[in-house]
């Protein structure tokens, strides 16, 4: 089976983050390591989740100069990690930069990503930092930018997916967080879908944290979540 589940390893300490992934199996799905554990655990931890043979999305949205970020990205590379991410707010040059780094990686560069628009985020948020676009407008705008720097995908939300669908074409990566099962708390998230509905839409990837590390049972929610999405 290839889930198409990343769930968000955003947890306060190993032990915890641990105590889930050893119930599942990467079958199940991906993980994806951010700023809250790497900056505490690093690349010791990261070497922990590829010894259990999970592919590892490492998600610290570079956003920087374009020398910068490219190095950065080469690091990631490095570490061996299936996909990496970027701010595609960062600009075109700094993309192609990155891009331009990993070519003497061939097929074992990591997939990069940019974030259009964080899915935390609605109008008043953006007129608040002086973009006069709707989100979806903003989203549109950055994955045409994302796509025209050579990336592989972008992160969005689900609420988008269909529409970059058609604009983007069907092998550009639509990555999508801001993932509620029925009933789940919104939390900060503000552009949400429920995992069906987002694969229906046609997202490649959902990234699943509190839905599923704040239950009471984990790894019995992902594959309940996995259940659902069997027949989609
Ligand atoms: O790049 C991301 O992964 C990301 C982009 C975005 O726009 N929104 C977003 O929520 N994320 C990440 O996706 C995860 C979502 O977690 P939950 O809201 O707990 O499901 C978090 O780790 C966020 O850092």
């Amino acid at each position: 089976m290839d889930s198409k589940i990343i769930v968000a390893l955003d947890y306060e300490n190993e032990f915890d983050a641990l105590n889930l992934v050893d119930q599942i199996d990467p079958s199940l799905c991906r993980l994806k390591l951010g700023k809250e554990m790497f900056t505490s655990l690093g690349t010791n931890f990261l070497k922990q989740l590829h010894q259990r043979k999970f592919d590892v999305f490492l998600d610290l949205k570079y956003h920087d100069i374009p020398n910068t970020v490219a190095r950065a990205v080469r690091s990631a590379a490095d570490l061996g990690v299936w996909m990496v991410d970027l701010h595609a707010s960062g600009g075109l040059r700094m993309m192609e930069e990155a891009k331009n780094i990993l070519q003497p990686y061939g097929k074992d560069a990591p997939l990069l990503i940019g974030v259009t628009v964080l899915t935390s985020m609605e109008d008043l948020d953006l007129l608040q930092i002086g973009i006069n676009a709707s989100p979806l407008e903003q989203v549109i705008r950055l994955a045409h930018l994302t796509q025209r720097a050579g990336l592989d995908g972008v992160v969005c939300s689900p609420q988008e997916v269909e529409i970059l669908r058609k604009n983007c074409g069907e092998k550009f990566k639509l990555v999508t967080p801001g993932i509620r099962p029925v009933g789940s708390e919104f939390g900060d998230q503000r552009r949400v879908m429920t995992p069906a509905a987002a694969v229906g839409a046609g997202s490649d990837y959902l990234v699943i944290g509190r839905p599923i590390t704040q239950a009471d049972n984990p790894a019995e929610v992902l594959r309940t979540i996995n259940a659902s999405l069997a027949n989609l």
